[in-house]
């Protein structure tokens, strides 16, 4: 089967998504999601401009090899650009080969691991009391895990506190907006939220929290040890990954349980941090981190330690990542969670899928491929938006981890 044509679609109902469509000779499409928040240009010309002449002629059926030739072909290798391209290519290229065996994903990946998805949802609020009416709201839409995040006082915003509660979109400008950051302020906030929410739900439901690498190490050990009276699910990039080492130091401190990786695009950001077991659950996901060959390389490396997964699932990540990302998950043998934040109904519009939610838990579904397409006619209705991801400062002006 030949690749005879592949496109880059970007459109923009209500967010940035960049998609890659690979035609073939036998009449089979795949897509994939390419989206990098407030990137989405650099790899849609990374693919249209560099990988695209690449692909024509090619097997389609030759996915290894394909991605094989795309990261050793580069010289220059990794990289959050360069990695999403090539998960592009990976995942549509997986989309066709499950069309053309008239299977759907997950059938390909070693069948199903289990019946469900469980997923972990957003609820955020302003200040506590906001912030558990959220919870609860999840509850009552069946989620059995929940990610709490809430303003911080003294704090004019913060990451993980929207405006529209079912939805978090981050980028907010033309020009990074400028938030302000008091880890002071954070560390003596977070616990009070979590003794809320455990005063009030008690421990019947797992809960999350995101720290979005605003912390050093010993900061996050101070943080980890602070939140064990409230036995979280994870606690999230708790520090800036790139030196794997320093969580050896929040490890020294704390039982709470930690989660890296969404930022990850290779095995290689990942492997000190696994061999090490200085994780316990791997965020990397199909979209950033080399599509779904690359991402199951880095889960069976994580099952020699007992590190599961836990996809990312921002909004950010269209819904032909959250298809694929599903079709992974209810196969792959060390599943933890996975993140989901719903996409708007205009989005949803563009891209038509199978997979489905089911009191706390979500179906890939059962169509050929992993289920889900992009309505061209309709994307193009929505142009690209410049969009770019807040910057934190602290407040004497130190520009810091957003
Ligand atoms: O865990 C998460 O979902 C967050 O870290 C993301 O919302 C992240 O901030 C965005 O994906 C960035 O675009
Ligand atoms: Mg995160």
């Amino acid at each position: 089967m030949k690749i005879t044509g592949a496109r880059v679609i970007v459109t923009c109902p209500d967010r940035n998504f960049v998609t890659l469509k690979i035609e073939t000779d036998q009449g089979l499409t795949g897509i994939g999601d390419a989206t990098l928040n407030g990137r989405e240009l650099a790899v849609a010309s990374y693919l249209t401009d560099h990988v695209i002449p690449c692909l024509i002629g090619r097997d389609a059926h030759r996915i290894e090899d394909i991605w094989q030739y795309l990261y050793r072909g580069a010289y220059w290798r990794r990289g959050p650009v360069t990695m999403s391209a090539i998960a592009a290519v990976d995942t549509a290229l997986w989309d066709i080969k499950a069309k053309a065996a008239g299977l759907p994903l997950y059938q390909l990946l070693g069948g199903r691991s289990r019946d469900g998805v469980m997923i972990y949802g957003h609820a955020n609020g302003g200040d506590i009391a906001e912030t558990v009416d959220e919870v609860q709201r999840y509850i009552e839409m069946g989620y059995k895990a929940i990610r709490a995040q809430s303003g911080v006082p003294g704090l004019a915003s913060t990451y993980g506190v929207s405006k529209d509660k079912m939805f978090y979109e981050p980028a907010d400008g033309a020009l990074p907006t400028e938030n302000i950051w008091s880890t002071e302020k954070y560390l003596d906030h977070a616990p009070k939220l979590f003794d809320a929410l455990r005063s009030r739900f008690g421990f019947e439901h797992h809960l999350l929290h995101d720290v979005h690498h605003r912390l050093t190490p010993i900061e996050a050990g101070r943080l980890g040890k602070s939140l064990e009276p409230y036995r979280l699910f994870w606690m999230e990039d708790p520090t800036p990954a790139e030196n794997q080492e320093a969580f050896r130091l929040i490890r020294q401190h704390t039982v709470t349980p930690i989660a890296v990786g969404e930022v990850f695009n290779t095995i290689w950001d990942a492997k000190d941090l696994i061999q090490n077991q200085l994780i316990d659950y791997i965020r990397a996901t199909v979209v950033h981190a080399g599509g779904i060959s690359h991402l199951r390389r880095i889960a069976d490396l994580a099952a020699l330690y007992q590190v599961r997964t836990g996809c990312h699932g921002a909004t950010d990540l269209s819904p032909v990542c959250m298809g694929a990302a599903l079709h992974f998950d209810i196969s792959v043998p060390n599943f933890g969670v996975q993140e989901y934040m719903r996409h708007t109904e205009a989005t949803d519009a563009v891209f038509p899928h199978a997979y489905s939610f089911d009191a706390g838990y979500m179906l890939p579904g059962d169509v050929p491929g992993h289920g889900v397409e992009i309505d061209e006619a309709l994307a193009a209705k929505y142009p690209y938006q410049p969009s770019y991801l807040p910057v934190n400062r602290l407040e004497d002006g130190t520009l810091w981890n957003w």
